[in-house]
């Protein structure tokens, strides 16, 4: 991807409290096309929470999130700049694997590949479909769909383990496409795959060294 054609998103403003508990108060989050961004904290955290009001699915009225420094509030109306998986299903349940790609505008074939067991069920049903192979497909669909940004929540969760080695392929391979956000609980897999980590906790967005794993245990993350 060339300099010209790369692209910021980023979020601040962020600020959400369930009575006197605060869940997100000091945040700053940035993802660069060419990047894949990882998100991580304990339960409760408030990532989910985070990714929900990037895409715009969540309004908190100061949080700004803005595209190459211009506001894009709620950024899911922009088209083409951004799709996102989040922790429930997304697709239909009555739509096929092959109807399911053609409304991301994807091909079926080329998103499944290298997973052929995957391939062989193009025809069925997404209610059909075993957890696990459902959260693949939708995570392979919303990768492979062309826009700038992608969002994953939890896009591990379900999927076995040697599907899980090939998805963490596939995100370094769309690096070359688009920025990527996610936050997943297998930190063994996500923490090779970041250019970037970010670690939230008690409201605050904190952005980690290039080797993580010493302050990811200094701050309960990681047992010490
Ligand atoms: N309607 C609500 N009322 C009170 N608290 C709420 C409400 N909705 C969410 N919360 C709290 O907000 C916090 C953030 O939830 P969120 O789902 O964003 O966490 P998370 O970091 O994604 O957690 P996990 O890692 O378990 O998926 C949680 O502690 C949750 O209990």
């Amino acid at each position: 991807m060339s300099a010209a054609s790369s692209h910021v998103l980023e979020a601040d403003g962020i600020q959400l409290a369930f009575g006197e508990r605060r869940i997100l108060s000091d945040v700053y989050l940035r993802v660069q096309t060419g990047q894949v961004v990882g998100l991580l904290g304990r339960n409760g955290c408030g990532k989910s929470t985070l990714l929900q009001t990037v895409f715009g699915g969540r309004h908190l009225p100061d949080a700004s999130v803005r595209v190459n420094g211009r506001r894009v509030v709620p950024a899911y109306r922009q088209p083409g700049l951004l799709n996102y998986l989040p922790q429930v299903p997304l697709l239909p349940e009555r739509l096929t694997v092959a109807e399911a790609a053609r409304m991301f505008g994807v091909n079926a074939q080329q998103a499944l590949d290298g997973f052929p067991d995957l391939s062989a069920q193009l025809s069925r049903r997404i209610g059909e479909l075993s957890g696990g192979t459902t959260r693949l497909v939708q995570v392979l669909l919303l990768l492979h769909a062309n826009t700038q940004f992608s969002l994953f929540d939890e896009p591990f969760s379900g999927v076995m383990p040697v599907h899980v080695e090939t998805l963490a392929d596939l995100f370094q391979q769309a690096k070359a496409r688009k920025g990527i956000l996610l936050t997943d609980h297998r930190y063994a897999e996500v923490l090779p795959l970041c250019d970037v980590v970010y670690l939230l906790q008690n409201g605050r967005l904190e952005q980690l060294p290039s080797d993580p794993v010493p302050a990811l245990r200094d701050r309960g993350y990681l047992a010490s």
